[in-house]
């Protein structure tokens, strides 16, 4: 499905990312991990062609979307959906309309403007929001939200786009441990119960081993590890983050509560 072959970007005569190759079969969960500027935003930004390649190939189902130009290029992006640490929501627009943008490059500027949406594209978002439970606050202005409400409106957003691949940066990096498990979740539910491939640039390593079926560690813009979950041990994490002896997995902890109440409350709305 994905084919990433020698792939390279250079910033001021330094690779930022240094000819990185891995394929991934089918729609795994793919974690990236590793330390401030290892080159992690650089590839998912490449990848959906925020970023030119200096060289390389990335193909998807045998199409390298790197050579992709002009409305080949924006059909791309609208089939590999960005969620960001900041969420990147308008925060004064109300939720369901920040959710209708994920159809921005798909409709006339004009409809846009005019805040012009069909009413199939209205449902659509709000069936997306009651999916992820949050379909209640479909009127409140974005910037009323909990930060972990607001990156699942960024998650229906990217749904609202209908994408293959979801590439998320840091997507809980500015959320308490309730909240950043919450949004792993819901990342996790698309992945399996959409089959679509999520790419996550991730700071923990707990995360990494409970959500991912597979890790990419990258150190000064080379992949250094490439495995399970179950074969990241710390020795593995120590070469990752170029840390010494006294390295400290707690130190990339997120400390996920396992059976907080707001969990089993989550749990239950799945399950309902
Ligand atoms: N637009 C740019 N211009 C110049 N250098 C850049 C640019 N973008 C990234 N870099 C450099 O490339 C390297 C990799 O940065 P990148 O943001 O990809 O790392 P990262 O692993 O995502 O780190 P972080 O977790 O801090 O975001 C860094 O040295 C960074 O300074």
């Amino acid at each position: 499905m994905l084919a990433v072959q020698n792939v390279t970007r250079v910033f001021s005569g330094r690779p930022a990312v240094d000819d990185i190759s891995f394929t991934v079969d089918g729609p795994a969960f793919v974690g990236i991990i590793g330390r401030s500027g290892a080159g992690k935003s650089t590839f998912l930004r490449m990848m959906n062609r925020l970023t030119d390649a200096t060289a390389g190939r990335i193909c998807v189902e045998g199409r390298d979307i790197l050579s992709l130009r002009g409305r080949e290029r924006r059909a791309w992006q609208g089939q590999c959906a960005m969620i960001f640490q900041q969420f990147n929501l308008v925060p004064r627009m109300d939720v369901v309309s920040n959710v209708l943008h994920g159809l921005l490059n798909r409709r006339p500027v004009l409809a846009t403007l005019c805040n012009l949406w069909s009413r199939a594209d209205i449902l659509r978002a709000l069936e997306i929001l009651n999916r992820l439970g949050i379909a209640e606050q479909a009127q409140k202005r974005a910037e009323a939200l909990s930060g972990g409400q607001q990156q699942r409106v960024a998650i229906a957003r990217a749904l609202m786009q209908d994408p293959r691949i979801i590439l998320a940066d840091e997507p809980i990096a500015s959320l308490d441990p309730m909240n950043a498990q919450i949004v792993m979740d819901t990342l996790r539910r698309i992945n399996v119960e959409d089959g679509r491939m999520v790419i996550a640039n991730l700071h923990t390593l707990d995360t990494a081993r409970r959500y991912c079926d597979r890790v990419i560690g990258m150190r000064d813009g080379r992949i250094v590890f490439d495995g399970s979950p179950a074969q990241l041990s710390t020795g593995a994490a120590r070469d990752i983050y170029g840390a010494d002896h006294s390295f400290n997995e707690a130190a990339t902890s997120t400390a996920l509560p396992a059976d907080s109440a707001a969990d089993a409350a989550y749990a239950a709305q799945l399950m309902a």
